[in-house]
């Protein structure tokens, strides 16, 4: 059986860049996810539309939102699961962590802590989503990934959704994620600083 290994952060963060070195570094086989699975999956499509402002008044449901993202994985659980059983590691970019992370910050802030736990409470206990072993928080400046996030609009790498270039959210988010990184919640986690010299990986394997 593999390890479910996740790597969450802010959009900019480097994920996918950490999710090549880890996969290079591991001696093992190892199989790759990245939610959402957009082009796969019907509500992964929706949340785009969602983000990009094409669902009137439902992007901005935030619990609306979040069900769709959930959806998305629910749909891939059995995929994960088979995955953990044919490879040593499984990495995911993103998963249920972004939920509760992206969504708790679009709220008041007594109203996160109930949000947190609905993420929990559909996903695993309802849909019953692997829960991973070990999640990475890849921590970086705001403003260096809003830095990264807006040169890879710019070289056409990608779109951005109207999320991403919202600072006070991003900052809002990076907070929620260092209570969850604190908390071990579902996990243990290893907060990364996504600044550093690139070489020192953690050992997964
Ligand atoms: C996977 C996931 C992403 N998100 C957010 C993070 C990003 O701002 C946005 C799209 O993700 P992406 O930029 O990694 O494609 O959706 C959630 O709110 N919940 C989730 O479950």
């Amino acid at each position: 059986m593999g390890r479910l290994i996740v790597i969450e952060g802010l959009d900019g963060a480097g994920k996918r860049t950490l999710a090549e070195k880890l996969t290079a570094s591991v001696d093992g086989r190892v199989a790759r996810f990245a939610f959402p699975r957009y082009g796969e999956d019907v509500h992964a499509d929706l949340v785009r539309e969602g983000l990009h402002g094409r669902l009137g008044g439902f992007g901005d449901e935030v619990y609306g939102m979040a069900m769709l993202y959930a959806l998305d994985r629910r749909g891939a659980a059995e995929d994960i699961r088979n995955a953990l059983r044919g490879n040593d590691v499984v990495l995911l970019d993103r998963y249920v962590a972004s939920n509760a992370a992206f969504g708790a910050a679009r709220l008041h802030q007594d109203a996160r802590g109930e949000f947190v736990d609905w993420v929990r409470a559909v996903e695993i206990e309802r849909f019953g989503l692997p829960v991973p072993d070990a999640q990475l928080l890849l921590r970086v400046p705001v403003d260096v990934a809003a830095e990264r996030s807006a040169h890879r609009e710019h070289t056409g790498d990608r779109d951005r959704d109207t999320w991403e270039s919202d600072q006070p959210l991003q900052t809002r988010v990076a907070a929620v994620y260092d209570g969850l990184a604190e908390d071990a919640w579902l996990s243990p986690w290893h907060v990364l600083d996504g600044t550093a010299t690139p070489g020192v990986l953690p050992a997964i394997g």
